[in-house]
Parts: C-alpha cells; sequence; structure tokens
C-alpha cells in the first residue's frame, strides 16, 4: 500500500486564484487522542483534512474499542469513546501506529480508560533520530510504570495510579507537551510542565481540552499547569488552519511567480517563516480570514539563511521546501536543520532535477538560482515530497514524485488543489 501513488508535474505554469488551506494534520491528531479520554458523549471535530494519517489514526481508535465516523464531504469525524475500557484492546498495534508518529498521542487515553497500554510501534516521518524519551519519563514521573520489552521492541505501561508531578523538557517537544498534558488532564493533583511548547497546535489542543473540561494554564508561556479532573466529556471543535499546509502553498506560489489568495490561513502562525519569505521578495497581506500571496514573476528571489528553531522559529517543516525555493534565488542560501539531523535526504533529489546543494551535516548551502529540469524523484518523507511538487512546477518538463502516500500523510487533496490554481499536476494511483 501507498507505494502505488505517485505524483506526476509538468511545470511551467503560475499559480492563480484561491486555494482552501486544510485544517492542522498536528492538531487533529492529537484532538483524536484527547477525544478518547471523552468517558461520555459523542465527540464532533471539524475542519478535518482528509489525510491518511487522519484516515490511521480513526482505524486506531475503532481498534481499541472507539465508534468513529469519518463524513469526509462534511470534513466532520464524530467519535464515542464512551465503551473504551477493555484492557485487552489497550494495544497500539504495529501494522497500524507503525504509519504514523500521531499513534503515541493514543497513550493518555489508554492509560487512563484501561490501566495500560502496549505500544508496538510509533511511526512517523523518518527523519533521523526521533526519540519519545520526554514522552515516556513524563509518564512515569506521573506514576506510571513504563517497561521495555527490548526482544520484541515492545514498551508496557501500567498506569493505576496516576498522579500530578513536576515535569519539565529537555527542549520543548510538540507531541511531548500534548502528550503530557493530556495525561496529567485526569491524574488527580497539579501537573507543571516547564520548558512546554509553544506551537499555536498546542494551543488549539489546549482550547479543546479546557472545553473537555480539563483545567490548564499557561499555554502559550512555556509554563503549563494542569489541576487534574475527574472526568472529561465529548465536545464540539473546529480544527485550526494547517500552517505548513499555508507555508508550502505560499511558497509554491512564490516560486511561480503567481498570485494567490489562501482561504483560512493565518500570516501569525508562520512565525519566522513569513520574514525569510518576505526578504526573498514575497509579498504577504492578510486580509481577514483570508491571505494573500503574490510574487510578481520579474522580481527575482533572494537568497536567505534559515536556522530551524521550536515555534516561533523557522518551522523544521518549512526547511524542505525552503530548500526548493532557494535553488530559484539569485544567489547563495545558507540552510542550518537544528531540529533533526536526517533531514536532508532532499538535497539528492533536488540535485537530480538540476540543484546545486552541498550538504555537510546538518547544514547546506544551496547555490542559486538553478533552472531545474524534470525528472523521477523520491520522497522521503511528507515534506520532501511536498518540496519535490514544487520543484516539479517550475521545473522544464515532467517531473515524477513517489512514493505518493508519504505526501498524502499530511496534504488533503493536494493535486485538486494545485489544479485549481492552473498547475499541470495529477495523481497517478498506479496500483
Ligand atoms: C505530529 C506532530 O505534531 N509532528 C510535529 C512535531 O513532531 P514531534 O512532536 O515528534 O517533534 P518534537 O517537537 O517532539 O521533537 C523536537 C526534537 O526533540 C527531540 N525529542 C523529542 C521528543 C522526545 O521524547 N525526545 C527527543 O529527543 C526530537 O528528536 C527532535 O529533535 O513537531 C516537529 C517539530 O516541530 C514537527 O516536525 C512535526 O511535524
Ligand atoms: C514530520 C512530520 O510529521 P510526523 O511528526 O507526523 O512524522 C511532518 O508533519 O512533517
Amino acid at each position: 500500500m501507498g507505494q502505488e501513488v505517485r505524483y506526476r508535474v509538468r511545470g511551467g505554469r503560475p499559480l492563480n486564484g484561491t486555494a482552501f488551506i486544510q485544517g492542522a494534520k498536528n492538531a487533529v491528531l492529537p484532538m483524536i487522542g484527547a477525544a478518547l479520554l471523552a468517558s461520555r458523549g459523542r465527540t464532533v471535530l471539524r475542519n478535518v483534512p482528509i489525510i491518511e494519517d487522519v484516515r490511521r489514526a480513526l482505524e486506531l481508535a475503532e481498534r481499541i474499542g472507539a465508534k468513529v465516523e469519518f463524513h469526509e464531504t462534511e470534513r466532520t469525524v464524530v467519535i464515542d469513546a464512551s465503551r473504551l475500557n477493555d484492557p485487552n484492546r489497550a494495544v497500539l498495534p504495529a501494522d497500524i501506529s507503525a504509519r504514523f508518529r500521531g499513534s503515541v498521542l493514543f497513550v493518555p487515553a489508554l492509560m487512563h480508560r484501561m490501566g495500560q497500554a502496549r505500544i508496538e510501534g510509533v511511526g512517523g516521518c523518518n527523519l533521523g533520530s526521533r526519540k519519545l524519551d520526554f514522552h515516556y519519563r513524563g509518564f512515569a514521573r506521573l506514576g506510571a510504570e513504563v517497561t521495555e520489552d527490548d526482544e520484541r521492541n515492545h514498551i508496557n505501561i501500567t498506569a493505576d495510579n496516576l498522579q500530578g508531578g513536576h515535569l519539565y523538557l529537555d527542549t520543548p517537544s510538540h507531541t511531548g507537551t500534548e502528550n503530557l498534558i493530556m495525561a496529567a488532564a485526569l491524574a488527580p493533583g497539579t501537573t507543571v510542565i516547564e520548558h512546554a511548547a509553544l506551537e499555536p497546535e498546542v494551543l488549539d489542543v489546549i482550547e479543546f481540552l479546557s472545553r473537555m473540561g480539563a483545567k490548564i494554564s499557561g499555554g502559550g508561556t512555556g509554563f503549563i499547569k494542569v489541576e487534574g479532573v475527574k472526568e472529561l466529556t465529548a465536545v464540539e471543535h473546529t480544527i485550526m488552519s494547517d500552517r505548513i499546509d499555508t507555508g508550502v502553498f505560499a511558497m509554491m506560489t512564490a516560486a511561480t511567480g503567481g498570485d494567490v489568495s489562501l482561504v483560512g490561513a493565518h500570516l501569525e502562525h508562520l512565525g519566522v517563516a513569513r520574514w525569510k519569505l518576505e526578504q526573498m521578495g514575497v509579498e504577504f497581506s492578510q486580509q481577514g480570514a483570508v491571505l494573500h500571496v503574490h510574487r510578481a514573476p520579474e522580481t527575482p528571489l533572494r537568497p536567505i539563511n534559515a536556522v530551524t528553531s521550536p515555534y516561533p522559529g523557522f518551522a523544521t517543516d518549512l526547511q524542505s521546501p525552503l530548500m526548493a525555493l532557494a535553488a530559484l534565488a539569485e544567489g547563495e542560501s545558507y540552510l542550518h536543520e537544528a531540529i533533526y539531523d536526517g533531514r536532508f535526504a532532499l538535497a539528492h533529489e533536488l540535485n537530480k532535477m538540476g540543484a546545486k546543494i552541498e550538504v555537510d551535516g546538518t547544514r547546506a548551502i544551496v547555490h542559486g538560482p538553478t533552472q531545474l529540469r524534470g525528472a523521477d524523484v523520491v520522497a522521503h518523507d511528507l515534506r520532501t515530497g511536498a518540496a519535490l511538487v514544487l520543484a516539479g512546477l517550475v521545473a522544464e518538463g515532467d517531473t515524477v514524485v513517489a512514493p505518493g502516500y508519504l505526501v498524502d500523510r499530511g496534504h488533503a487533496q493536494f493535486s485538486e488543489r494545485l489544479a485549481a490554481l492552473g498547475a499541470d499536476v495529477t495523481r497517478d494511483d498506479i496500483g
């Protein structure tokens, strides 16, 4: 499954018109995990992106005993987790969990609703080392017993008696913060999380949990306090728009010298990426809930220096499309990937298309400008896939990006939305 999908792009057409930004992948996945904490009622999530990670998350929710409906046309998910009480189902099985990283966000629900969890595998993009030690150490500090079964490569957790505690993160982990908040939400007593993540998705998740009845303060300050409550109930919530999808569409518009209105996009969610793109020559104007993006085709793109860091720093997920964009800029760009040590596989693929990118460890120099040529290229992860589609939009001839499953993990109706802007992109299912 997955290897059969590929994206075919014929370059040379500027993007013009209106694109609809999807709901945020990195907000909906924790919210599906949070919905499983509700012992009463049915959760309604709106503005759900139709992406493979959501499909996997819903399969997983069903596997552990929730009733799930995905009304794709309405982009609405309904979850009934009231009967989540069979400890025999407290398992994250590798066949589903190893296909997406968000599976780790189910652990708090397994701990609270079933008293235990067995994690047989957690997936996600292969970006180098991606540990989960903050999650497991945090659960242990709240009173869980976490053991590793090295032979089977499983993690076993028992959590009969969770209690609030004092937690800190060595780096402000995005899913780590969300997971520890969820674990603390139903643990009696007070939990403090120091050096917590500031990402807008974390704030959206806090808002959702607060509506469910959780008592959380300090979101967005890096110092979060959670007072455990006895019960959480199901509510309705509309998921925020996806800032990475916004950044990708903005960079595609910039690459092609286009003019696009991004419905639902918010400039402030781009953090430093906004200023970097403006330095490169991209023009933004926020008109209410619509973000207008423009780059005059006769205005050359300027080179850029960027270092990835947690929000509001330059998002690591946008580093890949930035590398592709930098290949078009007039001069030398410098990129430093400070979050993941394995996120430069893209350079080799872009070089196949004619780019001149030198990689030295976690630093890359992009020598622009280059006229890219179409080629058969490999999507090593979700954002590499999106970046290669971006490169294909400005390349001479045809670019084929595979495996398309990785793009479908995180970008909804990608080819349809690009085609609506005038791009020549198709998603071929050859399986
Ligand atoms: C589902 C989701 O929300 N995914 C996002 C989330 O991933 P994710 O939440 O996995 O990323 P983290 O913020 O946790 O990771 C940041 C850094 O901390 C390290 N670390 C993290 C946890 C841990 O227990 N131990 C540890 O060492 C990681 O290896 C990495 O170097 O934030 C990343 C960084 O913005 C984004 O690229 C991902 O799109
Ligand atoms: C790295 C990403 O996702 P995940 O954490 O789900 O692998 C991403 O969204 O680019």
